[in-house]
């Protein structure tokens, strides 16, 4: 494995000392850096870093790639902790029924939105999701992710369920990407369980839940825990028989409403609770010390035009926020991390300093990955971004639709 030093880095962004697993409240917008730094990676990890102040060249192994990045930062590579990118075709049919101004749930009610995703997906041949998939995460890996979570929930039968988790299993194996799954099988209630849906609640139970953990195809368990979707009841049924299997939640709440799910989701212990527009004081309450990150999907609430989350006002509760792309075709067709930062900085008034914990640091947590990513540590993975020569990190959020990064390195590799 080939060994890097990174010299005159302009500023080596969020290092740490000691690992701590998430930032909260207002130490959300304190941000470490060293400027005028190097870093060396070894074995594909962290070896050491610090400042050209105090750099040898005699100290690195001889054999090292030495990249100068004057004029640039350097930053731990963005971790993605919510998408749908697994999916058989985009919805842009359902777009511009949504200009006309039908809403998420009526394009739902009448079979569209995820059921349509779920249609497609029973005839999709798994090489072809496989393809697809991979051709996202090459995209994302541009734009400086390096980590990504993703979810099934558009097979919505126990075999379309397997084929999308057996996808992603692939995607982990032939991908540098850091990948974390979840089972969503509770993602949508199918036409025919209209009316009996705790019949779904049960298949989900009985035959899926069972076979996903027999192939042990999910790191994490996710349920739609809202209205027109799933109730709290049925969020608590399967997360009670996802624990038997030790899957820990990661769930859709509060999306449409105060739907019960973000109270729901830290009875459970879930990791994350992810959307969160209808979060209003109780919800907070429930989360303050709880465990379960707080994290904000900006690119569906943009794109559907909704209510946007009070992220300010979590913060100024004490509590930590994660932003994620929710990479999906039908309310977030788009994976691009640097946008959800622009997002989070116009859209919810963050600081560079919050978009960036809440991209990188936030967002390992929530997909539990934080002892091996989110930051740049002696020992973590070298999974890093080197930007292109920009003023300082304000420029990043700033630079809307721009492509800021330069170089992504994953596990100590430049991926070309
Ligand atoms: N809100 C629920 N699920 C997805 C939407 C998926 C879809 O519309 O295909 C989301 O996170 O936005
Ligand atoms: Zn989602």
């Amino acid at each position: 494995m080939n060994n890097l030093i990174i010299k005159n880095i302009k500023s080596l962004i969020q290092t740490e000392e000691q690992h701590i697993p998430y930032v909260a409240g207002s130490d959300m917008a304190k941000l470490p850096v060293i400027n005028n730094a190097w870093l060396e990676v070894k074995d594909g990890l962290i070896k050491d870093y610090g400042s050209m102040s105090d750099f040898s060249a005699q100290q690195f192994a001889r054999d090292a790639e030495v990249i100068d990045a004057s004029d640039r930062l350097v930053l731990p590579a963005w971790c993605d902790s919510h998408t749908h990118l697994v999916y058989p075709k985009s919805r842009d049919v359902e777009y511009v029924d949504k200009i006309k101004g039908l809403s998420y749930e009526e394009i739902a009610a009448r079979g569209g939105g995820i059921l349509n995703s779920a249609k497609l997906m029973q005839t999709a041949s798994e090489d072809q999701l496989f393809e697809d998939a991979m051709q996202r995460l090459q995209e994302i890996i541009r734009w400086g992710t390096g980590a990504v979570e993703i979810k099934s929930g558009y097979g919505l039968t126990l075999e379309s369920e397997l084929k999308m988790l057996r996808v992603i299993r692939r995607l982990k194996e032939a991908s540098p990407l850091t990948i974390k799954s979840s089972f969503l099988g509770a993602h949508s209630i199918p036409m025919e369980y209209r009316g009996k849906q705790e019949e779904y609640v049960d298949l989900v139970i009985n035959e899926m839940l069972p076979a996903v953990a027999k192939e042990d195809l999910a790191d994490y368990v996710d349920v739609f825990c809202d209205v027109g979707f799933f109730t709290v009841e049925d969020t608590d049924r399967i997360l009670n028989a996802a624990a038997k299997y030790g899957l820990t939640p990661k769930i859709h709440a509060n999306e449409l409403d105060y739907s019960g799910g973000i109270q729901v989701g830290v009875q459970h212990n879930a990791l994350s609770v992810d959307h969160l527009e209808f979060t209003g004081d109780d919800e907070i309450k429930a989360l303050l010390n709880s465990g379960t990150m707080p994290t904000i999907l900006p690119g569906a609430a943009f794109f559907l035009n909704m209510a946007y989350a009070p992220a300010r006002k979590m913060m100024d509760a004490g509590l930590p926020v994660a932003l994620a792309s929710d990479f999906n075709p039908g309310s977030s067709p788009s994976g691009n991390m640097q946008l959800i930062m622009s997002m989070g900085s116009v859209l919810y008034r963050m600081l560079p300093e919050e978009v960036i914990n809440a991209v990188t640091k936030n967002t390992a947590y929530a997909m539990g990955i934080d002892k091996e990513l989110g930051s740049i540590m002696k020992g973590k993975k070298a999974n890093l971004v080197i930007t292109k020569p920009i003023p300082g990190i304000e420029y990043l959020p700033y630079a809307y639709g721009e492509n800021k990064v330069e170089t992504t390195i994953l596990n100590g590799v430049i991926i070309k």
